[in-house]
């Protein structure tokens, strides 16, 4: 593992270098990756380490979305695309990626399917860590172990055709045959990785369940809504709003915050907004710490899990989060944005 210094502390990360994709090939040269569901992470993960050369084999419910996308995207009915069962059987790695309610449903059946030296390998710690909820116990004599990617599947695919890779966080929970973690990293290197760094399953689900609903998605969301509204209803036009709210952030300051860090971005802004953004970001950041709190400690008591998994198992699950989805679409802010995008000389 190579040392090294983030912001003054010491930690050691796999790079690609030191663990490289032939090394990775040949520590799972034996074994049978299935990737059980085709949804999110299932595609992105699975067509990376096809194309990286591995034996992988995809398992998914027959005659929906997800299974005659698997079929578009080359994976071939009785050949390297099988129903749940038969993918559980012949898979030695099972890359469980239904999502974190369905797994309850099928875990019996998962269960039955791991014989003893096989690997179960997740994607998030949610299952095994709130196993109170989802009765997810591992039996003792298989290996299992997460790469949890830090970005959507889209985006795992996307970085890698380019040559690039999202960077994963890495676990492993248990070691029943002395290999878990040598198969676990390799595993992260051949699903795409730009680098990986040490978490355990506890770990990596608190903070994934509070990145999503903070910062990732839920108060970025709530701060450009509350910045959105503030304008418009002090007479700004909707082009106006968004563009000072959304489009000029994804378009021009965040490429430049991911390119070399906030410091730099001010540096390359006014000196106008940059007095202004010194002054105005304790404020907003006294403002949020709060509800931020409020969410971990939620997250650590375990709420938020049981409100995930409880909602997400209704039956009618699908037309509420299509109806709380829509309303999100149809507000004048996202709508306005669709304008917006359909005027950026790449898309005219
Ligand atoms: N979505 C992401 O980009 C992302 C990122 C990092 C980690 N993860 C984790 O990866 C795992 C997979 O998440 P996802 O978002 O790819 O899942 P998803 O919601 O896209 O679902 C995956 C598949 O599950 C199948 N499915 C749903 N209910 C089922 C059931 N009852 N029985 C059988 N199959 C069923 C669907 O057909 C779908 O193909 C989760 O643990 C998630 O937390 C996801
Ligand atoms: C892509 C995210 C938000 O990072 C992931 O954690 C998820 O649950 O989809
Ligand atoms: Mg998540
Ligand atoms: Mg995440």
């Amino acid at each position: 593992m190579a040392k090294l210094n983030f912001g003054g502390v010491e930690e050691e990360v796999v790079t690609r270098e030191e663990f490289p994709l032939e090394k990775a090939r040949e520590v799972l040269s034996t074994e049978t990756i299935a990737v059980i569901g085709y949804g999110v992470q299932g595609p992105g993960q699975s067509l990376n380490m096809r194309d990286n050369g591995f034996n992988v084999i995809v398992g998914q419910r027959k005659g929906g979305k997800s299974w005659d996308k698997a079929v578009a995207d080359g994976w071939v009915p009785g050949e390297t695309l099988f129903e749940l069962e038969e993918a559980l059987a012949k898979g030695t790695i099972i890359c469980y990626l239904l999502s974190d309610a369905a797994q309850i449903e099928l875990w019996p059946t998962v269960k039955a399917n791991l014989t003893a030296g096989k690997s179960l390998y997740f994607s998030h710690g949610f299952g095994v860590t709130y196993k109170d909820q989802t009765g997810i116990v591992p039996p003792a004599d298989v290996d299992v172990y997460l790469v949890a990617p830090k970005g959507s599947g889209t985006s795992l695919r996307r970085l890698f055709v380019e040559g690039k890779g999202l960077n994963s966080s890495f676990a492993v929970f248990q070691d029943a045959t002395g290999k878990a973690r040598e198969k676990c990293i390799a595993m992260g290197i051949g699903v795409g990785s730009g680098y990986l760094f040490e978490t355990d399953f506890y770990r990596e689900v608190t903070s994934d369940l509070t990145g999503e609903r903070g910062t990732l998605m839920g108060a970025i969301q709530g701060i450009f809504a509350a910045q959105y509204e503030v304008l418009r209803s002090n007479g700004h036009s909707p082009s106006e709003a968004f563009n000072e709210t959304v489009e000029e952030l994804t378009q021009s300051l965040m490429p430049l915050v991911a390119e070399n860090g906030m410091d730099w971005m001010y540096a390359n802004c006014s000196t106008t907004a940059q007095r202004g953004a010194l002054d105005w970001w304790k404020p907003f950041r006294d403002a949020t710490k709060p509800v931020f709190e409020q969410l971990y400690n939620s997250v650590k008591s375990g709420e938020q899990a049981n409100i995930s998994i409880t909602r997400n198992s209704q039956s009618d699950y699908r037309v509420k989060l299509e109806e709380e989805l829509a309303e999100l679409r149809e507000s004048e802010m996202w709508r306005a944005g669709q304008t917006v995008r359909s005027l950026r000389p790449e898309n005219s």
